[in-house]
């Protein structure tokens, strides 16, 4: 049976996802402000990484302009009351990357993998829980997999120590009634807490976020001005205020919230975070939202539409991982259409 649960932890992705938008470009002072804010806020979690999580600064996802590890330090030294949460992707993240989080005062490890491949994380997940961080088991594509797989996978992260296992929303391609029924599966074959990580493709990522609350979800993900991947996540100050509205405690200071996205985050967005007809086009082809940069880049070396390298990443289900593929296909369509290269 599934329940209502009417506490709800909270964990801000903005510096982190929100990387992705900005191409790596935190600097130490915004993540020192932002975290210092959130911290008074009684954010709970505050999630500070590479976009593609610890070791991500490379050629192929995009080289960050100050290392990772200077701003989780930083983020550890300024937060009183927040967790500072680190992401690993397994291959990405290498298991001295997350021992150097660990000692820089991290203290949640979230293990991220493709959602059928919940079997590269073991090692991961035993060593955060040696290293004394709380574990979240984080499935990424979620929208890929059929409910009963993803019940698996999950079920292993379980199996492997993670205190709580995400469903994961990459692409924000999933439409409520889903998110409905993989949250409703894991409540009842499940455990430990359950996660929802939302991106705003499809303009659902705020409904999505209630209706996983509704059955059963603790544990979710928001970043404030929808600083993340694509059209970025569930807005975090409006869903702390929704909630409020609900009568779901958070334990977060609302007009703090307000102030941090207004004062300290609109300034770092380059532009507004919006649905775009790409951002649009990630949903409805169910395509990784951090692929969206990558996209448009390769659209306009190859002087193509980046709607038709979306659309065929997510015919060929191109995941994360496969970045330099995006390359390949613009290439690809390129040939197909006789298109000049300028
Ligand atoms: C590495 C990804 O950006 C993780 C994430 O936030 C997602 O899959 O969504
Ligand atoms: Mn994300």
């Amino acid at each position: 049976m599934c329940d209502t649960n009417k506490n709800i932890l909270i964990t801000e992705v903005a510096l982190r996802d929100g990387s992705h938008a900005i191409r790596h470009q935190f600097t130490v002072e915004q993540v020192v402000n932002v975290v210092k804010a959130l911290d008074e806020a009684k954010v709970p979690y505050i999630e500070v990484a590479h976009g593609d999580g610890l070791g991500g600064s490379t050629l192929q996802y995009g080289l960050s302009l100050t290392d990772e590890f200077e701003l989780i330090e930083a983020a550890a030294a300024t937060a009183k009351n927040s967790k500072i949460a680190v992401l690993s992707l397994p291959g990405i993240g290498l298991e001295k990357d997350l021992k150097q989080a660990a000692s820089l005062g991290a203290k949640m490890a979230r293990i991220a993998t493709h959602v059928t491949e919940a079997d590269v994380s073991p090692a991961y997940i035993e060593l955060a829980k040696e290293l004394g961080m709380e574990t979240v088991g984080f499935l990424m594509m979620s929208h890929m997999a059929p409910t009963a797989k993803l019940v698996e996978q999950a079920k292993l992260m379980e199996s492997y120590g993670a205190d709580t296992v995400y469903v994961v929303d990459s692409a924000g391609a999933l439409l409520p009634h889903e998110v409905t029924e993989k949250i409703c599966a894991l409540r009842d074959h499940l455990s430990v807490n359950i996660g929802f990580h939302g991106h705003n493709n499809l303009s659902l990522a705020m409904a999505n976020t209630l209706a996983a609350i509704e059955v059963g979800a603790t544990r979710i993900d928001g970043s404030m001005r929808c600083l993340g991947a694509g059209a970025g996540n569930t807005q975090t100050e409006v869903l702390v205020a929704v909630l409020d509205k609900l009568g779901i405690h958070t334990g977060i200071d609302i007009y703090k919230m307000m102030d941090a996205a207004e004062n300290l985050v609109a300034p770092i967005l380059e532009k507004p975070q919006e649905i775009t007809r790409d951002s649009l086009v990630l949903g409805f082809a169910g395509v990784y939202s951090s692929f969206l940069l990558h996209a448009q880049r390769a659209a306009k070396r190859f002087n193509i539409d980046s709607r038709d390298i979306l659309i065929e990443l997510g015919k060929q289900h191109i995941v994360g991982g496969q970045e330099d593929m995006i390359v390949d296909v613009a290439a690809e369509i390129a040939k197909k259409k006789n298109v000049t290269i300028g």
